[in-house]
Formats: structure tokens, C-alpha cells, sequence
């Protein structure tokens, strides 16, 4: 098994700042994704694991030794790209065998024959990647990476081609694979309930901003297992990254302790935030599943903590099994979990969100206030 440690990687393109000191630390064994804006530099970072992209600065380390000096085949490491790497000369069975070095007949067939079970590619192994479909490359481009075994795989939007079903299918089955043959799998996505459905630990890249207000590049914002980063997240953008619908922000303000709403329509009454240094603007997000619907003769309504918002129902929509509406009230639009209520478009709506249940963010610095 191998452990994985990035210390301080900045890498800068065409004299734009990437990544602008990475730290992490991924222990030998864990399915870790790397979550993040398109364009942040993930697949950057990847490549730099893997020794096809120079960091400009910093270190990798696998199983606790430098690999900065040693070229990509001799890091232990294996890599689905983005695009597939499949040799379009080759059929798929040879591409897969061509990455078996110093191996029996027998071994590559056997190895082969593992990662068409998992893939589902074993009527394609004859066929050049031409002939292909976007959704095959892609679970050719595993079985070739699950074919090679190494300690560590680095999987950059592996399923990023295929239909709900068949990533479900291989989500699953890529987690076998990782019990199964242990080793440590790092894993890009931009879709947070990709990230959550197989993450050991996610680590969330985003821009940090220096003190001089120039982008510094990606670093990881933070770095948790997944129900920590949906429940607690550390900023607002990485708020942002989990959950569907995404979580919504309510304006409001912080002075001396004490929180006013800024919308009329939206009552907030939370205790006074002691200690808090803060004097200024923030915002309260509120995810759906935290909306409760307020009937009209609620007798606790007037006294009960926590976030009312009254306004009217743009719309209700359909998703993942769950029934959603959307409430707006001037600027502010929430998302609320209606599963299971008669709700219609154009009706007027309170809903409540207990005090526990709402996340506190500095507007200015996107930073979480606890
Ligand atoms: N060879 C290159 N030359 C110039 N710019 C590059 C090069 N490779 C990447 N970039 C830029 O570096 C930034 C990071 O790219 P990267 O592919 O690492 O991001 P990403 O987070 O993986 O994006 P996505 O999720 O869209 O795949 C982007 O702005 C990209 O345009």
C-alpha cells in the first residue's frame, strides 16, 4: 500500500498561478477524491503525482520517500486521463496487455479477464478505440488502469462519460477493486455526489487569494470525510460543492453579536453570536432538507429559533426522488424539500429553519464563522 504526501506544490502555466501550495497528506489505503471548480488545476495536480508535469515548487512523496527525481514509470502509479489513453493503432486488449510489463501470458490474461468483469468491456477487447463510443473509452481506460494494479491510481473524471446507471454500477465497482487489491486511489471530480458516494476523505481545491488580493493559485480548503464537509463546511464555495439542490444563502448582518435580517419576508432570530468579532455582512445557508413548512396557525411560530422566511413558490420540481420548491422573496431565492406536501407553483409559503440547522459565512471572505 502507498501513502501519498504533496507538500507546497505551486505550478504556474503561461504566467497564471495553478496551484499555489498544495498540501496533502493521503494515507496508504484510502479512497480519496479531489473536488473542485472546473479549471481549478486537478488534473495539474494529478500529472504532477504521476511525474508527467513538473511542479514548480514543492515535493511528492509515495510511501514517505521523494519521488520528485524519478520518471512516471517507476512511481507505482497508474492513471485514467480525462481523455482516454488508450494507443489508437492497438485494439483495447492490447492497449490493457501494453501496460502488463515483465508478466506470464497467463498473468496478463488473467489480469485482463478481472477487469472485464468489472467494466463490462469484454465484447469490445477486439475493437480499435475508433470504434468505440465515449462511455466504452472511458470503462476501457479503467479496465487498463485496474489491469496494471499499482499502488497507487490516480483517476481523473473516470465516469465522466456515462449515464447514471452504468457510473452507479462502476462506482461500485471501483470501490470493490480498491478493497480488493489495497491501495490508495485518488480520484478527480467535479460532482459532489460522485465525491460522496465513494469517498473515504474528500479534499476540496479551491482559489486562495493572497493578501494582496492576486489569485495565489488552488490550495486545499479542506480536507474531511464526507458527511464533515456536507455538515460543517469550511467556506461558502465549499458549501457550494456539495449537495443537490445546491445550498442556498440568505443575506444578512452582524453587529455586536446580534443577526438582522436584510430582506423583508425573512425573520431571523438566533441567539447573539458572543465573541464574535465580526461586524458586517454575512450570510446564512440554509440546504433544503433543513426547510420545514410553517402551517398558517403554527401557535410556537412567533417565538421559535432560527430562520422564517414567508414569500411565494416560483417553482416545484422533480429530482433524485425528492419533491423541491423554490421560494423567493426579493433577491433571495431558497430551495426547500417539500417531499410529500401539496405545494404549487404561485402559492404563498413560510418555511422555518431551526437555528441548528443554519450555517454561518463572513460575505467578504466566504469563510465559515462556526
Ligand atoms: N498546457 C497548458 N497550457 C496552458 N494552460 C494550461 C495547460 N494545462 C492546463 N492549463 C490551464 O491550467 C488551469 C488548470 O487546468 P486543469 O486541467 O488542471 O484544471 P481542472 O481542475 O482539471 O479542470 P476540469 O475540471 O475542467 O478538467 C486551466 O485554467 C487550464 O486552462
Amino acid at each position: 500500500m502507498s501513502s501519498v504526501q504533496l507538500c507546497e506544490i505551486h505550478r504556474s502555466q503561461s504566467g497564471a498561478a495553478i496551484l499555489g501550495g498544495v498540501d496533502l497528506q493521503v494515507e496508504a489505503g484510502q479512497y480519496v477524491v479531489l473536488l473542485g471548480p472546473s479549471g481549478c488545476g486537478k488534473t495539474t495536480l494529478l500529472k504532477i503525482m504521476a511525474g508527467l508535469v513538473e511542479a514548480d515548487r514543492g515535493s511528492v512523496a509515495i510511501d514517505g520517500k521523494s519521488v520528485d527525481h524519478l520518471p512516471p514509470r517507476k512511481r507505482d502509479v497508474s492513471f485514467v486521463f480525462q481523455g482516454d489513453s488508450l494507443y489508437p493503432h492497438l485494439t483495447i486488449a492490447e492497449s490493457i496487455a501494453m501496460g502488463m510489463h515483465k508478466m506470464s501470458a497467463a498473468q496478463k490474461q488473467s489480469r485482463i479477464d478481472e477487469a472485464c468483469q468489472m467494466t463490462g468491456i469484454g465484447p469490445l477487447l477486439n475493437r480499435r478505440p475508433e470504434k468505440l463510443s465515449g462511455g466504452e473509452l472511458r470503462r476501457a481506460a479503467i479496465a487498463k488502469s485496474v489491469a496494471r494494479r499499482c499502488g497507487v491510481r490516480l483517476l481523473d473524471e473516470p465516469l465522466s462519460a456515462l449515464d447514471t446507471h452504468v457510473r452507479h454500477g462502476i462506482q461500485d465497482a471501483l470501490l470493490a477493486w480498491h478493497h480488493t487489491h489495497r491501495g490508495t486511489t485518488i480520484h478527480v471530480t467535479h460532482d459532489g455526489h460522485e465525491a460522496m458516494r465513494v469517498a473515504d476523505r474528500i479534499a476540496v481545491l479551491g482559489d486562495a487569494i493572497g493578501g494582496d488580493g492576486k489569485p495565489w493559485g488552488a490550495r486545499v480548503i479542506q480536507y474531511a470525510n464526507p458527511v464533515e464537509i456536507y455538515d460543517a463546511p469550511a467556506t461558502k464555495a465549499v458549501a457550494l460543492s456539495l449537495g443537490t439542490p445546491p445550498i442556498s444563502f440568505v443575506p444578512a448582518t452582524l453587529r455586536d453579536g446580534e443577526v438582522q435580517s436584510k430582506t423583508e419576508g425573512v425573520v431571523i432570530r438566533v441567539p447573539r453570536r458572543e465573541g464574535d468579532a465580526l461586524n458586517g455582512e454575512i450570510d446564512l445557508g440554509v440546504r433544503a432538507e433543513a426547510c420545514q413548512i410553517a402551517g398558517d396557525r403554527d401557535p410556537g411560530m412567533d417565538s421559535r429559533q432560527g430562520m422564517t422566511l414567508s414569500g411565494n413558490v416560483s417553482r416545484t420540481y422533480f429530482s433524485n426522488g425528492r419533491l423541491f420548491a423554490e421560494l423567493r422573496i426579493d433577491a433571495v431565492c431558497i430551495a426547500a424539500d417539500i417531499t410529500g406536501q401539496s405545494v404549487q407553483s404561485g402559492q404563498a409559503l413560510t418555511l422555518h429553519v431551526p437555528n441548528e440547522k443554519l450555517l454561518a459565512f463572513d460575505s467578504q471572505t466566504g469563510r465559515s464563522l462556526g
